[in-house]
């Protein structure tokens, strides 16, 4: 009880030095609108396990370029397309760094990986490798009969499933398969049972996901560090040491490997930089390897778990997604990579369903690295800027009939995905956009074509389209509450194509 007194006055102290300060400091200057917060917690208490919408809400009486204060640190919330490009675009050198992170600091090896790491040289050389050598197009192309092969798995299995007409839970299935093809990417097999903890590495990294977008007091009231009020350090130093033993095993093992002819995985193209003028060191792999490893196992299989719900409660657009399937397929043989330039249609599901469901509702934290002025509001230097690209996505007053879910709306229209419109940012843009964009597309149009392709979808228990429910589970990764389940049905002709039989 005496230490938590003395810690909540040392608190009370340090806040009212900073408080008066910032009062000197702002004298001239604007900062954007925002909520008044209380001492010390500032705008902590109005954030509830849906963050998103509460600053949706608050974003729309406070305007899209709103200013908080969580604990002691300023925090920017950018909620409109206008907003967005004056942050990602005009103003991108000056918020291209990460803020420091507690807990996440245990998995990014003190930010030596790629998505956490600070604007500076090490970023720009990691960013460097990680485009060139292990994400560009040639790259990607060589794991193309790879990734047949876990469709094909994955389909099999559903189609076994439609055999006994039971339901299958699509939210596990697509997760497991974007767990295989991430894993035989970057670590040159699957993940087995015995390399990892008991619970299994989706469910890790799914808890490392929640910790990571956790709202953590030690990072907003530096002064309560090492006190670990939430809990949130202490699992991640757990999780930490999972990760790092399982990284150092596969490491060794690449390291050991006498097989000169088996095609390259990140691991190995990693180890070939030891020693080069990029300096990477052991601990630097580690890092990078698992932030690639997290970043393309759950983004995509949110990504495609949304559109498949999407596509559930809206039968009439599967129907016109399956004409154009047929139509650029036919009904003889499953979807290759190849055909999915011609899927125009395809294309404009999957960027109505980002527009409503985007992978990383914030993007990942920026930082500002200096004070600058922005639309006249004055941005502290170290603020934490939150893109709320759900909000954008949403946005009335940008899309009509916003929460419908209506492809069409892309007709004709040049707006994409890739960081050039910012209505529609689910990749981010900029600097620290997603460098993974290409594979990321890839994966998310291949599953749902094929899904969509070679099975009718119905819903368990005679539910109609309109219950299925569509409530998210926030998170780094911005997953459905609940699996997606429904019964398959085999639709393409068999016995003209003798596949998989
Ligand atoms: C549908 C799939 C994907 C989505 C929706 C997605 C989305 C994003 C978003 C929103 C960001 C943050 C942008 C920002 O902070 O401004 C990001 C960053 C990143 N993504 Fe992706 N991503 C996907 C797939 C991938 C894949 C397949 C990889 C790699 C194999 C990847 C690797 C990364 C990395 C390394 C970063 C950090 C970049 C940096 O900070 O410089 N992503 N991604």
């Amino acid at each position: 009880m005496e230490w938590t007194n003395t810690i909540l006055a040392i608190a009370a102290l340090v806040f009212f030095i900073q408080a008066l300060t910032w009062k000197t400091r702002a004298k001239n200057k604007r900062l954007p609108p925002g909520p008044r917060g209380l001492p010390i917690l500032g705008n902590l208490l109005m954030l509830g396990t849906k963050p998103h919408q509460d600053l949706q809400r608050l974003a729309r009486k406070y305007g899209p370029i709103m200013h908080l204060r969580l604990g002691l640190k300023p925090v920017i919330v950018v909620s409109s397309p206008e907003a967005a490009e004056l942050f990602l675009k005009t103003h991108d050198l000056v918020f291209a760094s990460r803020p420091p992170q507690e807990a996440s600091n245990y998995v990014s090896y003190n930010q030596q990986n790629l998505v956490f790491a600070p604007y500076g040289s090490y970023w720009r050389n990691m960013r460097k490798i990680c485009t060139l050598e292990l994400l560009s197009n040639h790259k990607i192309s060589t794991f193309r009969s790879m990734r047949k092969q876990e469709l094909d798995l994955l389909v099999g299995r559903i189609r076994e499933a439609a055999a006994a007409a039971v339901a299958v839970d699509l939210s596990s299935e697509v997760t497991s398969f974007s767990t295989d093809v991430a894993c035989r990417m970057v670590i040159g097999k699957k993940f087995n049972r015995d390399d990892f903890n008991e619970k299994g590495i989706e469910a890790t990294i799914r808890e490392g996901m929640k910790i990571v977008a956790s709202f953590n007091l030690a990072d907003y009231i530096p002064q309560t560090r090492g006190l670990d009020l939430q809990g949130l350090t202490k699992r991640m130093k757990v999780l930490a040491g999972d990760f790092d033993d399982f990284l150092e095993k596969i490491i060794e093992e690449h390291v050991q490997s006498k097989d000169e002819n088996r095609v390259k995985d990140f691991i190995d193209v990693m180890l070939g930089f030891m020693g080069s003028e990029y300096r990477v060191e052991r601990e630097n792999i580690k890092a990078i390897v698992l932030d690639v490893l997290v970043a393309s196992m759950d983004t995509a299989a949110a990504t495609i778990d949304w559109t498949l719900a999407e596509l559930l409660r809206h039968p009439q657009v599967t129907k016109k997604l399956r004409k154009e399937l047929e139509d650029v397929v036919g009904t003889k043989r499953m979807v290759e990579e190849s055909d999915l330039e011609k899927l125009e249609y395809l294309d404009m599901v999957i960027k109505e369903s980002s527009r409503l469901h985007p992978a990383t509702i914030f993007l990942i934290r920026h930082a500002a690295r200096e004070d600058c002025t922005v639309n006249g509001f004055h941005i502290p230097k170290d603020a934490r800027i939150l893109v709320n690209v759900g909000a954008i996505g949403r946005d009335e007053r940008v899309w009509t009939d916003a929460e419908k879910f209506y492809p069409e709306r892309f007709v004709g229209s040049d707006i994409d995905v890739r960081g050039q419109n910012f209505e529609l940012i689910p990749f981010g843009s900029g600097r620290r956009g997603c460098p993974g964009i290409q594979l990321g597309l890839t994966v998310v149009r291949l599953v749902v074509a094929q899904l969509v392709h070679c099975f009718d979808w119905e819903l368990p228990g005679n539910m109609l389209p309109t219950e299925l429910d569509m409530s998210d589970d926030f998170g780094f990764i911005c997953h459905r509450t609940k699996p997606l389940l429904a019964t398959p049905t085999w639709r393409l002709n068999t016995l003209e194509t003798g596949i998989l039989n």
